[in-house]
């Protein structure tokens, strides 16, 4: 069955909630593909074997990593093409020019197509600017984040996201610095002429990373309200800590009552920076069942897991959506 567009069913169904798939990177990770390198989990499609041989490694893994998620319950999956901007793929790959890259994209969404059907959703992942350079998760974009050109970053990747009709929705993941939200947001239906969201990468202490307060991100969706593009359907936040994200959530629908939202955190675990390792961690304080649970009380409409999360933390997800919503 063909899915009814995304921003009908968010509209019209108002008890929906989507399941969304894991942390794909980290999955990937987990399956025996290193990731460590520029344009980090995207690395399989670069790899000519791939597209060439049906039986290789990587395609394999690739595929079993969208069946597990969706075998969990996912209905809503991602693009694994999150540090896959025209930048990291042209200065790290074997791809320069930009008829090849978006040779490269096109091939990566029929693929991740045909992995999940046609009737569940797909995501066309975007990284932030940040994560060219490494610091979504520092916000630090240097003295002047508000002269950084967002959009001349951006937009070799979101053409080619726009222009394709496998992709029902862009995602903005794991935005770190309110300037780059502010960027996004001017945006008009031109430039992104496709659903899309916004993830915020916040700390455990619920400030975006750069400092801003959840209340100073709705306050600048509030100023901007008339002139909002559209398609801007939900806003959310990624790759946050575990047994903060539903309070970090509150705080968002409270002052964006109005706003469907997204949530999907990290699975609970920690990670060292100095040694590059994620830690178990002792504290995990909830279960999905009431995270869940809360998130739906608080305006989320698509629920899923971020760095770590595994089909096994998908399939509690899924559990907990049907039951509360
Ligand atoms: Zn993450």
């Amino acid at each position: 069955m063909e899915r009814p567009p995304l921003k009908e069913l968010l509209r019209d169904n108002s008890k929906q909630v989507l399941v969304l798939d894991g942390g794909q990177g980290t999955e990937l990770e987990n399956r025996g593909i290193n990731v460590a390198n520029p344009v980090w989990s995207t690395i399989p499609f670069i790899n000519e074997s791939f597209w060439l041989d049906k039986s290789s490694f990587y395609r394999n893994t690739v595929e079993d990593v969208f069946k597990d998620f969706i075998a969990s319950g996912a209905n809503i999956l991602m693009t694994i093409t999150y540090q896959a901007s025209f930048k990291s793929v042209s200065e790290n790959t074997p791809i320069k020019d930009l008829s090849q890259y978006n040779d490269l994209l096109t091939n990566i969404v029929k693929f991740c197509r045909s992995c999940i059907g046609p009737e569940r959703y797909l995501i066309g992942s975007i990284g932030p600017w940040g994560a060219h350079v490494c610091c979504e998760f520092t916000g630090d974009y240097g003295q002047h984040p508000e002269n950084i050109d967002y959009y001349q970053y951006f937009k070799p990747q979101l053409d080619n996201f726009n222009m394709n009709e496998e992709v029902d929705l862009i995602g903005f993941e794991t935005i770190p610095n309110i300037h780059e939200v502010e960027a996004i947001l001017s945006w008009d239906e031109k430039i992104l002429s496709k659903p899309f969201y916004i993830g915020l990468s916040v700390h455990k202490t619920g400030v975006l990373r750069d400092g801003t307060t959840m209340e100073e991100v709705a306050d600048l969706i509030k100023r901007r309200e008339d002139k909002l593009n559209p398609n801007f359907l939900l806003l959310g936040i990624n790759c946050v800590s575990f047994n903060e994200s539903a309070d970090i959530l509150q705080q968002l629908h409270k002052c964006l009552p109005n706003m469907p939202l997204l949530v999907y955190p990290n699975s609970g675990e920690i990670y060292d920076t100095e040694l590059k390792i994620w830690k178990q961690s002792a504290d995990k304080l909830h279960s999905w069942d009431s995270m869940v649970r809360r998130y739906i009380e608080n305006g989320a409409r698509i629920v899923g897991g971020c760095c770590r999360t595994s089909p096994k933390d998908i399939a509690e997800v899924s559990v907990a959506v049907d039951k509360y919503s």
